[in-house]
C-alpha cells in the first residue's frame, strides 16, 4: 500500500548541466532585475563594511596603548565614532538587502506558483492518470518553498559568503603573509574532509527523507480514507504500521546523527585549531614585537570571519543541491506538454450529432489494454441514447472520449459531421455538459456551486436553474438560502440533493451534449422522482447520452446501445432488443444487471 514516491525529493550532484537548470529558474526573477540589482549592490556593501570592523577593533587596542595607526583616527573616541558609524551603515545596507531581495523573491515565487497552476489547470487527464494529487500538491507547496529559500537567503549568503571569504583573505595576506600562510595550511585538510564526508552524510539524510516520506505516505492515505480503517476496525494495524515506519527515520536518523556529529567536531576542531594555531604563533610575533596586539586581534577576527564564511558555503552548498532537485521536478511539470492552452475562444452552439465511427482507445496508462476495440455508433441532435453494458466494458471511457479527455487511437469521432479534434477544445467543451455519477461540490455556498456551470449568470438565472432542477425548495429550507455553506465546513448535502446542484449546474451550463452517468446507488422513491424529472427536464432538445443504470430510463430512451467486448454489440429500442433471446440485451436483463 504505502508507495515510495519522495524518495526522488533527492539533493543533486552541483555539475555544470544542474547548475544551468538553476540558472534556468532565474528566468523567473528577470522581470524584477532592477530591484535584484540594488539587492546586490546593498548586500555588497552591508558584506563589505562589516569586513572593516576586525581592522578597526584592532586599531581600537593599539590606540588604547597609545600607538596611531591610522592618522586620521588619533584616538579612542574617533575609533569608536569609527565602529558606531560601521555599524550604522552596515544596518541600513543590512535593512535594503533584505528588503529588496524580498520583493524580488515574493513576487518570482509567486510567479513560478501561477505558471505551475496554469500548467496543472491545462495538463490533459493522461497526465493526472499518472501523476499522483498528493506529489503533485506538493510540487507547488514544498518544492517551491525550497526554491523561495534559495532565491532569498541561500543566493544572497553565497554572495555574502564568497565577498567575505575573496576580501577577508585578501586583507589579511596584505595584513600578515606570515600568518596568513599559517591560517590557510588548515583550509585543504577541511575541504577534502568536508568532500568525502559530506558525500556520506548526504547519502544516509536522502534514506532518513524517503522513509520520513514513507511514514507521511500512511498518514496521508489513512487520513484520506479514514472510513475504511474505521469500517475495518484497523486502528490498530495502521498506528502499528506508521510507529514502524516512524522507528526507522529514527534509527537512519541517529546514524545520520553520528557521523555529522563526528564531522561537525571534526571540523570545529580543525578550524579552532587553526586560529589557536594563529594565536600562539602570533603571540610569539608579538612577544618578539614583529606585530602589534591590536594585529593580532585584528588577525584573529578576520581568521574568524573567514572560518564562518567557509562553513557558511557547506550549509549553502546543500541547500543548493536541494534547490537543483526542486528546480528539476518545477521544471518537468512545466514542461509537459498542455492539452490546450487557456483561451477564451468559444465556438457557436453545436447541433449535437455524434458519430463514434470505429473508435479504437486504450488508455494511455496502460497502451497494452485496447477498452473500444472498434467502436459504432450514431446518436442525432437531440436524441437520448442509454449505453447499457458490464462493468468495466467502456462506459465510462465514451462518455471521457466525448468530453476529449483524452485522443482516440484510431477511427473517427464527429460532432455535426466534423471531427472533434478540429474544434477548439475549451470551446467545445462548453458545450458538453456532464451530470457525473459522484457529485463533488467545491466548498463554497450553494449559489457558487451551481453557477460553476457558467460563472457569469444572474442571481436571477441561477435561481431559474436551481427551480428547473427541482433543488429551489430544499435550498430554500435552509436558513442561509443559497448562502448555505456545502463541503467540509458546511452543510453535507444528500446524494439527490447534490444531484440536483449538479443539474442545474448543467442547466446554466446550457450545452447541446450531455452525459448522464447514472447514480448506481437508488434514492428514495422521493427525491429520485425529483431527480428523475430534472433530468427529464435537463434532456430535452439536447443531445443525450446516458449511461444508465436502471431499467425505467433505459425503457424511456431513444435508443439503447449495448457495449460488449469494446463494441457496440447492440443498438435498439427495448422491446426490439428484448426480443431477441440470444442477445446481448437480453441476456444483460435475464442476469439481472439492471
Ligand atoms: N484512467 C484510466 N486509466 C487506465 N485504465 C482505465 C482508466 N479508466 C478506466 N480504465 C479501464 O478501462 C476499462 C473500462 O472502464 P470504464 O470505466 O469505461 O468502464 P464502465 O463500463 O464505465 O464501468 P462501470 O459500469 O463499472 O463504471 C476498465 O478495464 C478500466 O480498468
Amino acid at each position: 500500500m504505502a508507495r515510495k514516491d519522495s524518495g526522488e525529493k533527492k539533493k543533486q550532484r552541483l555539475d555544470k548541466g544542474s547548475i544551468k537548470k538553476l540558472r534556468g529558474i532565474f528566468r523567473f526573477m528577470m522581470p524584477y532585475k532592477g530591484v535584484f540589482t540594488l539587492g546586490l549592490i546593498s548586500l555588497f556593501f552591508s558584506s563589505t563594511i562589516l569586513l572593516a570592523l576586525p581592522k578597526l577593533i584592532g586599531v581600537l587596542m593599539d590606540t588604547a596603548q597609545g600607538k596611531v595607526t591610522i592618522p586620521w583616527l588619533p584616538d579612542l573616541k574617533s575609533v569608536g565614532l569609527a565602529l558606531m558609524a560601521v555599524l550604522l551603515f552596515q544596518s541600513i545596507f543590512s535593512f535594503l538587502r533584505v528588503y529588496f531581495f524580498a520583493k524580488v523573491n515574493e513576487n518570482a515565487i509567486a510567479d513560478i506558483r501561477k505558471a505551475l497552476y496554469q500548467k496543472f489547470m491545462s495538463l490533459p487527464m493522461s497526465f493526472y492518470d499518472k501523476n499522483r494529487s498528493g506529489e503533485l500538491f506538493s510540487r507547488i507547496t514544498s518544492d517551491v518553498s525550497v526554491l523561495q529559500d534559495t532565491f532569498s537567503t541561500t543566493l544572497a549568503e553565497l554572495f555574502r559568503q564568497i565577498a567575505t571569504l575573496v576580501f577577508g583573505v585578501s586583507i589579511l595576506f596584505y595584513e600578515n603573509p606570515k600568518l596568513s600562510s599559517i591560517m590557510i595550511l588548515s583550509f585543504p585538510i577541511l575541504i577534502i574532509f568536508a568532500i568525502i564526508f559530506g558525500k556520506f552524510i548526504r547519502k544516509l539524510s536522502k534514506s532518513t527523507q524517503d522513509e520520513l516520506a514513507n511514514a507521511n505516505i500512511v498518514v496521508e492515505e489513512t487520513i484520506q480514507s479514514i472510513g475504511t480503517v474505521k469500517t475495518f476496525a484497523n486502528e490498530d494495524f495502521e498506528i502499528k504500521r506508521y510507529s514502524s515506519n516512524l522507528s526507522k527515520v529514527v534509527d537512519i536518523a541517529l546514524k545520520s546523527a553520528t557521523y555529522k556529529g563526528t564531522f561537525i567536531s571534526f571540523i570545529i576542531f580543525v578550524l579552532m585549531g587553526g586560529i589557536l594555531g594563529v594565536l600562539w604563533y602570533g603571540t610569539y610575533m608579538v612577544s618578539v614585537d614583529e606585530i602589534s596586539i591590536g594585529s593580532l586581534t585584528t588577525f584573529v577576527l578576520y581568521t574568524m570571519f573567514i572560518g564562518g564564511s567557509l562553513a557558511g558555503l557547506g550549509d549553502i552548498y546543500g541547500t543548493l543541491q536541494k534547490a537543483v532537485g526542486a528546480t528539476d521536478r518545477v521544471e518537468e511539470i512545466l514542461a509537459a506538454n498542455s492539452e490546450h492552452e487557456i483561451d477564451k475562444e468559444t465556438i457557436p452552439k453545436l447541433e449535437g450529432k455524434i458519430s463514434f465511427n470505429n473508435v479504437k482507445f486504450s488508455y494511455p496508462t496502460r497502451k497494452e489494454v485496447e477498452v473500444l476495440k472498434g467502436v459504432n455508433l450514431e446518436i442525432e441532435k437531440g436524441e437520448k441514447v442509454a449505453l447499457v453494458g458490464k462493468s468495466g466494458g467502456g462506459k465510462s471511457t465514451i462518455a471521457h472520449l466525448l468530453q476529449r479527455f483524452y485522443d482516440i487511437d484510431s477511427g473517427e469521432l464527429l460532432i455535426d459531421g466534423k471531427s472533434s479534434q478540429d474544434y477548439n477544445l475549451i470551446g467545445f467543451r462548453k458545450h458538453v455538459g456532464v451530470v457525473p455519477q459522484e457529485v463533488l461540490l467545491f466548498g463554497g455556498s450553494i449559489q457558487e456551486n451551481i453557477a460553476y456551470g457558467n460563472p457569469e449568470a444572474s442571481e436571477a438565472e441561477i435561481i431559474e436553474a436551481a427551480r428547473k432542477a427541482n433543488a429551489l425548495d430544499f435550498i430554500r429550507s435552509f436558513p442561509e438560502g443559497m448562502e448555505t455553506l456545502v463541503g467540509e465546513r458546511g452543510v453535507k448535502l444528500s446524494g439527490g440533493q447534490r444531484q440536483r446542484i449538479a443539474i442545474a449546474r448543467a442547466i446554466l451550463k446550457d450545452p447541446a451534449i450531455l452525459i448522464l452517468d447514472e447514480a448506481t446507488s437508488a434514492l428514495d422513491i422521493e427525491s429520485e422522482k425529483l431527480v428523475q424529472d430534472a433530468l427529464e427536464k435537463l434532456m430535452e432538445g439536447r443531445t443525450s447520452l446516458i449511461i444508465a443504470h436502471r431499467l425505467s430510463t433505459i425503457r424511456n430512451a431513444h435508443k439503447i446501445a449495448v457495449l460488449e467486448e469494446g463494441k457496440i454489440a447492440e443498438i435498439g429500442n427495448h422491446n426490439d432488443l428484448i426480443s431477441e433471446t440470444d442477445g446481448a440485451y437480453a441476456k444483460l436483463i435475464q442476469m439481472q444487471e439492471y
